[in-house]
């Protein structure tokens, strides 16, 4: 696996180890400390067991169906295909702009031939549909035909360029989307106005200027490629993006997570006074910066990544994970290198970062306002409901069985991401009602009593053992919980996994 070398692994190697040394439990300890102090989340407590390394433990009791945790995603992103579906936050990923809006948007995409079922052709031109297709619905310009001069933009990729294929009127969907045709009853349904990107890209949204200046200082001054934007190239970073959409947008959270610890270092950099800066206290800042990455669960992606059923020759699909990271890593370089965080830019570090996401990460999932509305029509009393549906049933139809889509991605969480795994486990990811942003939910499965370890299923627990050790090898681990070695125990042989 050494024929890919990255020159700044040779260069930076002792910096790189260090960077990737797995912290000390007293680090651990310090960090979550702190880290739940400043979420108010005091009936947390993250340690070592010994066993499986770090762990969450109750620091109180809990009763069943009580929230445990709701965490904030460190680094997350929207699926791309999902992006048709749903205007979302690009920072908290709640729903935005108006039920008009949601629903004009995605039937203006599925007209234009762009479907949530992604091919290469979607992948490549997504970035280009939100933007034209948002940006058009912000207009006040209403005689304008904003779509006419986007339409090229979809090229040969889009299969067609009228609203024949959702069976509506073009008017109708342009409507929807800038505000002038307002369905019955969408006012019980109030979204967050979207507030576009400061940096001028276009193609990210926000339900607030907080959320818009929390990603703008986290990670989307250095990833914007609008004017506005901080990156070295844009171009670069638009081939970056493409690259990813085209292969895998784990590479665009590996970027966020890099773009972070940058971000994080020139926020700590420009607290130190000027006299103090040398070598050695930006390598200490540089340290500090990094820690939220640092305390992940992590392996190199090439390593670690599962093995899919149709190969045969491990080794080189191993070898074609790595360049195919180190081609991206190089896209990412153009973007936003820098020397004097050159460490970041290693492939060691890049492959940790992704393979850190590809153990830990829990699907992002937001139940969407569509659902309710159409749930809420139908539920009206007769007359209101015949006369409501005169409206809303042909927008309905075109949707088809997708019309609930709720918006889908991935994220890292740092709390829930020391959850260990147990086929019996005490809690569970499950988002409640009123649970409509990115953030997770652990919920309490049974009581619980303060000092117990909390534990959630990363499978379905209810597959028999073989299955289930089978789905959990692809995390890379044996699992050892209670459950599994009774089990275990009772097959044939008494054999333990
Ligand atoms: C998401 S992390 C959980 C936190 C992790 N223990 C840590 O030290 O950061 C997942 C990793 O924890 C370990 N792990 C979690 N549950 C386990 C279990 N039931 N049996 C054995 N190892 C487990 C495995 O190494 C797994 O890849």
């Amino acid at each position: 696996m050494d024929t890919v070398i990255c020159p700044i692994d040779v260069r930076c190697g002792d910096q790189v180890s260090a960077l990737l040394r797995p912290p000390s439990s007293q680090q651990v300890q310090d960090y979550f400390d702190e880290l739940m102090s400043t979420r108010q989340c005091h009936g947390l407590k993250v340690g070592h067991n010994g066993l499986h390394g770090k762990g969450v433990y109750a620091g109180m009791d809990f009763e069943e169906g009580e929230i445990v945790l709701r965490d904030q995603m460190l680094v997350g992103v929207q699926h791309l295909s999902n992006k048709i579906d749903c205007l979302v936050c690009g920072f908290c990923f709640q729903f935005i702009g108006s039920i008009e809006l949601q629903i004009g948007r995605k039937l203006y995409l599925q007209s234009l031939g762009v479907s949530s079922t992604s091919d290469e052709c979607t992948k490549g031109m997504m970035a280009h549909n939100s933007k034209a297709c948002y940006g058009a619905s912000l207009s006040s310009n209403a005689d304008a035909d904003p779509y006419k001069a986007n339409g090229g933009d979809f090229g040969a990729c889009s299969s067609s360029s009228s609203s024949d294929t959702v069976g509506l009127p073009k008017e109708l969907l342009e409507s929807l989307m800038n505000g002038r045709l307002t369905l019955p009853h969408s006012d019980k349904f109030p979204l967050p106005e979207a507030i576009s990107c400061p940096g001028g890209c276009g193609e990210v949204y926000y339900c607030s200027m907080l959320c818009s200046e929390a990603d703008w200082a986290s990670s989307h001054s250095l990833l914007c490629s609008g004017k506005r934007s901080e990156s070295l190239s844009k171009d670069a970073l638009l081939r970056f993006t493409q690259h990813a959409n085209e292969t895998n947008d784990i590479f665009l959270l590996a970027a966020k997570a890099i773009a972070f610890t940058i971000l994080r270092y020139k926020k700590l950099k420009a607290a130190c006074p000027k006299e103090t800066h040398n070598g050695s206290v930006a390598w200490s800042l540089l340290l500090e910066a990094w820690k939220p990455i640092h305390m992940g669960y992590k392996k190199t992606w090439w390593d670690c990544i599962s093995l899919p059923d149709d190969v045969s020759d491990e080794t080189a699909f191993r070898m074609e994970v790595k360049e195919l990271a180190f081609t991206s890593l190089q896209l990412l370089k153009e973007a936003i290198y820098d020397k004097e965080y050159e460490p970041l830019f290693s492939l060691e570090i890049y492959g940790n970062i992704i393979g850190m996401f590809e153990l830990n990460n829990l699907d992002l999932v937001v139940a969407s306002p569509v659902e309710d509305y159409f749930l809420y029509i139908d539920d009206l009393p007769n007359t209101e409901k015949i006369q409501a549906e005169r409206i809303t049933q042909p927008l309905l139809d075109a949707l088809g069985d997708e019309y609930s889509a709720c918006c889908q991605g991935t994220g890292f969480y740092p709390i829930q991401s020391c959850m260990n795994h147990s086929c019996c486990p005490n809690s569970r990811a499950f988002k409640r009602d009123e649970d409509r942003d990115g953030q997770a939910t652990i919920l309490a499965a049974r009581a619980i009593s303060k000092g117990e370890e909390i534990t959630i299923s990363y499978i379905e627990e209810e597959l028999p053992l073989a299955e289930r050790w089978a789905s959990l090898a692809d995390y890379g681990f044996t699992c050892r919980c209670s459950r599994c070695l009774e089990e275990g125990e009772e097959e044939e042989g008494g054999e333990t996994p």
